[in-house]
């Protein structure tokens, strides 16, 4: 329960490290402290995107280790106007509550490709470590158009087929909202505006779908954490068709909505892709000095 008990975000009891860790807003907040010593603090971390990139798979492996805790919802803070007004101090609110050893992150998968967000997080703390996952931008785009179709049909609304969508006269279709989002190099680029590339850890999202341990390995060494999450905390599970979690005894897997079966495409829609993301992918890895498996 938390007490009325209310201290300075440079709360005395932190030490030098302690705080430096703690966001950069210092003295303009105060937090409450629950009585067993958990407070909440603003992100340490933040995993920006990409959609559909498997932002919840990270976050849900971050979360194996015991230094982390991650915000459950996505609180679009930086993205949503509205939300955005309620300032700095509404959107540490939103925080989980934590130990003062512990990071705090969230996720909010449309920061990437949102031209505001950048700035907004800079301005918040200009050192911090953002954690970017994306997968190969066709399959990233056939993702968007599933979790589009599925709202469609939720809303018991239809959807036309993505080949529809996707292609106009026989041409790509490059006004398809999901098209433009899976162009990373445009985005990345914005981003680097404000934020040095060391700053910003790329998570290779096929990777992680196909053997989540190795590159979760990585982010524990980007964010300093010890190491402690291992292969034995993932098994495959073959009705799902993804690796799910073990976590102290406790299997789980993620929300059927992740992991849906994407539709089949003609290999004319598919080369026409192949085209369009050729150029842009190429600038991608030279943007980041890195390649990924996207050709
Ligand atoms: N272990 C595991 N289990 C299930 N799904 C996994 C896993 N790892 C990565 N993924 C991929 O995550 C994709 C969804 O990405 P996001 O969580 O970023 O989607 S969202 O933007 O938050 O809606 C989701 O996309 P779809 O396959 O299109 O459903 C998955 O491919």
């Amino acid at each position: 329960m938390p007490t009325s008990n209310t201290k300075n975000y440079t709360s005395s009891h932190l030490s030098n490290e302690e705080q430096s860790k703690k966001a950069t807003v210092e003295g303009t907040l105060r937090y409450v402290v629950h009585l067993n010593g958990t407070s909440q603090y603003l992100p340490h971390t933040i995993i920006i995107g990409v959609r559909k990139g498997g932002t919840r798979a990270l976050l849900e492996m971050l979360s194996l280790h015991s230094d982390i805790a991650a915000a459950e919802n996505e609180i679009h803070f930086f993205d949503w106007e509205k939300q955005y007004q309620h300032g700095v101090k509404w959107y540490l609110g939103q925080m989980p509550f934590s130990y003062p050893h512990q990071l705090t992150v969230e996720k909010t998968p449309a920061y990437f490709t949102s031209l505001e967000v950048p700035k907004r997080i800079h301005r918040m703390n200009s050192t911090i470590k953002l954690l970017l996952i994306l997968r190969d931008p066709i399959e990233r785009v056939l993702s968007d158009y599933t979790q589009v179709f599925y709202n469609h049909k939720q809303k018991n609304k239809s959807y036309p087929p993505a080949e529809e969508l996707l292609l106009k006269n026989n041409e790509l279709n490059t006004d398809y909202k999901a098209i433009n989002r899976s162009l990373y190099e445009h985005y990345m680029e914005h981003w680097l505006k404000y934020f040095p590339l060391e700053n910003i850890h790329i998570v290779d999202g096929d990777l992680l779908i196909r053997d989540p341990f190795p590159e979760m390995q990585k982010v524990e060494r980007f964010l300093n954490l010890s190491p402690q999450i291992n292969a034995s905390n993932f098994y495959f599970n073959k009705t799902k068709g993804f690796y799910c979690l073990r976590d102290g005894g406790r299997d789980r897997c993620l929300h059927e909505s992740k992991g849906r079966a994407h539709p089949q495409i003609s290999t004319f829609l598919l080369g026409k892709l192949r085209d369009y993301f050729y150029k842009p992918n190429k600038k991608f890895f030279e943007l980041v000095g890195r390649t990924f498996d996207w050709l």
